[in-house]
């Protein structure tokens, strides 16, 4: 078993404290053992679609699903996969907004297992702390990599950036299309969804929340 780095518990406790954590039950399977089962089961699926297993295009679809699940579209399920943060002093005394913006996030719908497509905006005032900008990227793919609704995806990455950096002034929007939406169903194409979460200063003063939605636009 891979320890766990003291970032992913910090942010583990503080998602379960908020009832912000993904719904989950510890099954005490390893990533191979996960693999192997999705395998077996995806092996069913295709079976009772009536889709023949032997034909060479079809026959690693069971395994190629399982590995995606498993190491890649919900490996952040697995907190071992937590990115490895790098903070630095902020001797600089940054005191102004630092904004990223399109950042890409590629996630999964939670109710149909299928493509949300969009781009998410961060932004915080440094404190004590200032986060090396790359890893804000990689807390955004962490969280995305799971079964999703975007509003509590939104959530999670604001309460991670609050936790690392010990500050309450953190503003995240993500805006996305969802292929449950566009490819199936309703079929809309062309709706996206924004949603947003604010947090100490961004929420309370009116010109900060002003400038991070104008960023946003
Ligand atoms: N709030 C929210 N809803 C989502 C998200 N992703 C998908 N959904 C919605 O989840 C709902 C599930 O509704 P159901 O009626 O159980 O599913 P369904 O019969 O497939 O519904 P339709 O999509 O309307 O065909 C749908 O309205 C989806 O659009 C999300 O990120 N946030
Ligand atoms: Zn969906």
């Amino acid at each position: 078993m891979t320890a766990l780095s003291d970032e992913a518990i910090r942010v583990r406790s503080a998602l379960e404290a908020r009832g912000l954590e993904t719904p989950m039950r510890s099954n005490n399977l390893t990533t191979a053992q996960q693999q192997e089962q999705i395998t077996g089961l995806m092996t069913q699926v295709m079976d009772v679609l009536g889709l023949d297993l032997e034909d060479d295009s079809l026959a690693e679809t069971p395994q190629r699903i399982a590995k995606m699940y498993v190491r890649e579209i919900f490996s952040g399920l697995d907190y071992t996969q937590f990115p490895k943060i790098t903070l630095i002093d902020n001797k600089m005394k940054v005191d102004e907004m630092v904004q990223v913006r399109d950042i890409t996030m590629t996630s999964t719908c939670e109710h149909h297992f299928v493509t949300i497509d969009g781009t998410a905006t961060v932004a915080y005032i440094p404190r004590g702390k200032v986060i090396g900008l790359s890893k804000i990227n990689r807390i955004v793919q962490f969280f995305a990599r799971r079964p999703q609704v975007q509003e509590r995806l939104t959530q999670q990455v604001l309460l991670a950036l609050q936790t690392l950096l010990e500050s309450d002034d953190v503003a995240v929007s993500i805006t996305a299309t969802h292929y449950c939406v566009k490819a199936r169903g309703v079929m809309d194409a062309t709706s996206t969804t924004t949603t947003t979460s604010l947090g100490g200063i961004f929420k309370s003063r009116q010109e900060t929340r002003q400038e991070f939605l104008r960023g946003v636009r």
